[in-house]
């Protein structure tokens, strides 16, 4: 009968079984050929839901169909095999773990002769007989499943129904119950296992890239590795291709705490090489293949490890991740496995991406630091004049603080080179400074410049638009002009102030903001106040720390620093060689009243960096207002002979001047404003005032 033989011989068995008892087959046993109980597949039962206890009880319960075949054992009517309890059937499962053999289930009183009857089960791949007992080994064939990635340990069932045989089908397909079962639930396991892990992984993975350093960032892969794996030891080598190295990081124990090994030696050597996982276990004929002298320097010991390439973005292999000595558990030897090298290589690619984020990271934030670092030396607050210096500290101290700064002083004076000085000596320094002049915006733009607008919330506004309070979230928004802001913006801007949120002109979402105010003015506020056109509230808030600009001409010395200062800008600008000051320039300019403060100083420099030539420069290249020269210049202007009265000729020459200023700039206003050391508003008022006209 073909069911005599069952199954093919195990192709997993392979350790020697320590049995020597002779077993019959079921060719020698007529008690196994006589089955009667029907064959097929038992049902598997719910794993989602059962606890394994309850499970291998339900497979177990299968036998009761048997149990009225006994004589004197009735069939119980609950589910539960009673069967079992009253010793009438006796049955179990019993595996192999290395050199020992493990009850895994049994019913009834024990019998010490299972392990020998299994592993000859086993051996055989068919069902034996021993006395009242008959055995069937369990493999993945019988349990619907033969890949070679899936081992089953060596696990065999026994079954004895006392006086009654033992049908062999009966027994086979209840081999196949258990096998499937014991699939499924290693399955269950391992799924759970790599949940968690994967968990663990994502969790460690997301706070790579808030780690700061190199060295604290492989640190925490390798410790990553360490849990999920349930290893000793973890280390990641990158890759120095032109040098032929492997640099291993964390250097765990080793002096200096660099780990370099040759690219082609040991383990690490053979994955970089053939691009593949590699495992090893001591033991073996393979001691070779492990590179010895890391662990000397290490004075550790490796008895087992796993190893796996390291890919980048374009596939190309950056280094290798090893993991050494497995812990041994519940579930696993001391010895790694392939869904070990699979976790390693899906924690490689996490590990991967986060090292070359950081890198990133630390290169953009270099870059960011030095342009930080060159915006804030390219406008330095020049000066060793005592009030320069007290500003100097002060402004440090407040840069210390997130208080409101309002800035004070004439024109010119440098109050936007010194708000910035506290912007880039503030935490804000790696977030935007952003200058908006209040007097340059009629009150209906203002509203939208300031907070930004919602497309089509009026005739222009073509798209959305963030306003300057957004643009300079996380840095300083310098609100210059102040005193010129009419009281509707006034009042909007106090609004903001004071709630942190500004909303869009035609939106209705409000936007958070985490912005710095630095508020400046030439004009008296107190004065505007009692005239009713600064509110009160308004510059209580802002004035929080007021700090005020003293005009250039009361700066002494200062003067001469400042021109040598920008001669040397706007010689290198334009590359000639920066001439020096001659006497007469020096005394001039410490004579000279400075009403555009240092913004005239710039200018006046900047033409004579550009007009004159030679060595030195003299006080007639400085064309000062005033100055002996330009007296010259206002002699020949009235050279007809019919001299106008004093006004007339201020307006005149004022005039011709700024024609000639704004002609020189090709109609640039913003240019011709800043060469006559005027803001361009001021431009725009002072020629209304002359009566020129205004259109450009
Ligand atoms: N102490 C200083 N060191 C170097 N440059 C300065 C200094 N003070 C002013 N400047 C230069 O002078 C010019 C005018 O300065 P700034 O715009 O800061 O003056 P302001 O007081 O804000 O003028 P306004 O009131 O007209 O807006 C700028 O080009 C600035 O770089």
């Amino acid at each position: 009968m073909e069911n005599d033989v069952i199954g093919p011989p195990n192709p997993l068995s392979r350790a020697p079984r320590g049995s020597s008892r002779p077993a019959s087959t079921a060719q020698d046993n007529p008690r196994l050929l006589d089955s009667t109980a029907a064959s097929g597949d038992v049902e598997m039962p719910d794993m989602c839901r059962s606890s394994d206890q309850a499970i291998m009880e339900e497979i177990m319960s299968e036998l009761l169909p048997w149990v009225p075949l006994q004589q004197g054992v009735s069939a119980p009517k609950a589910r539960r095999p009673a069967a079992f309890r009253d010793a009438a059937v006796r049955c179990g499962v019993v595996s192999q773990n290395g050199s020992d053999w493990v009850i895994d289930f049994w019913s009834g009183p024990s019998w010490p002769s299972a392990p020998t009857l299994a592993g000859e089960a086993i051996d055989r791949g068919e069902v034996v007989v021993d006395g009242e007992f008959a055995a069937i080994g369990i493999d993945s064939a019988q349990s619907g499943r033969d890949d070679a990635a899936w081992e089953m340990p060596n696990m065999a069932m026994l079954l004895s129904i006392g006086s009654q045989p033992a049908p062999a089908e009966r027994l086979m397909s209840l081999a196949k119950a258990f096998g499937q079962w014991f699939r499924l639930r290693r399955d269950r396991r391992d799924n759970t296992r790599r949940l968690w892990q994967l968990s663990k992984m994502l969790q460690a993975a997301a706070q790579w890239q808030q780690v700061d350093g190199d060295e604290a960032l492989l640190e925490s892969i390798a410790r990553c590795a360490c849990e999920v794996l349930a290893c000793e030891r973890a280390t990641i080598f990158l890759w120095d291709q032109g040098q032929h190295r492997l640099i291993g990081r964390p250097a765990i124990g080793i002096e200096g705490g660099v780990l370099e090994v040759d690219d082609r030696e040991g383990i690490v050597g053979e994955v970089l090489q053939s691009g593949r996982p590699c495992w090893w276990a001591a033991g073996g004929d393979d001691e070779g293949r492990v590179n010895r002298r890391v662990d000397q320097a290490q004075q550790f010991h490796t008895r087992s490890l796993v190893a796996v390439p390291m890919l980048n973005s374009r596939h190309q292999i950056a280094g290798v991740f090893e993991a050494i000595n497995a812990s041994p558990g519940k579930d696993r030897g001391p010895v790694f496995d392939t869904s070990d090298a699979d976790t390693l290589t899906e924690l490689a690619r996490h590990a991967v991406v986060a090292i070359d984020s950081q890198r990133t990271r630390v290169q953009l934030t270099r870059t960011r630091d030095r342009l930080v670092a060159q915006a804030a030396e390219s406008n330095p607050l020049i000066g060793k004049h005592a009030l320069i210096g007290e500003l100097r500290k002060q402004a440090a101290k407040v840069a210390a603080t997130d208080l409101s700064v309002l800035i004070l002083g004439q024109n010119g004076t440098g109050k936007e080179v010194l708000a910035q000085q506290i912007h880039y000596h503030s935490e804000r320094r790696n977030g935007p400074f952003v200058a908006v002049n209040c007097a340059a915006l009629v009150e209906s733009l203002l509203e939208s410049e300031l907070f930004g607008h919602e497309k089509g919330s009026f005739t222009d506004a073509s798209g959305t638009r963030p306003g300057k309070f957004e643009l300079a979230h996380g840095g300083t928004l310098f609100l210059d002009e102040i005193g010129d802001m009419s009281l509707g913006g006034q009042a909007k801007l106090l609004r903001v102030l004071e709630e942190h949120v500004v909303v869009r002109v035609g939106g209705s979402q409000t936007i958070p903001v985490d912005t710095r105010v630095i508020a400046a003015t030439n004009q008296p506020l107190q004065e505007l106040i009692a005239a009713k056109r600064f509110r009160e509230d308004l510059f209580f808030r802002l004035n929080v720390v007021s700090l005020t600009l003293p005009p250039l001409a009361g700066r002494g010395s200062d003067v001469i620093l400042l021109a040598e200062h920008f001669l040397a800008h706007f010689c290198r600008e334009i590359g000639r060689a920066v001439p020096s000051l001659d006497e007469s320039a020096t005394r001039a300019m410490l004579a000279h009243p400075w009403p555009g403060n240092v913004r005239e100083l710039r200018n006046t420099i900047e033409r004579v960096s550009y007009l004159s030539d030679g060595d030195t420069i003299g006080e007639a290249d400085l064309m000062l207002q005033g100055s002996e020269s330009s007296r010259r210049n206002a002699v020949t202007l009235a050279g007809d002979g019919v001299a106008p009265d004093l006004q007339d000729a201020t307006r005149e020459f004022q005039v011709a001047h700024i024609e000639s200023v704004i002609a020189a700039c090709d109609g640039n206003m913003t240019k011709a404003a800043r060469r006559l050391g005027l803001d361009r508003s001021n431009l725009y008022r002072k020629m209304r005032q002359l009566g020129m006209s205004t259109v450009e």
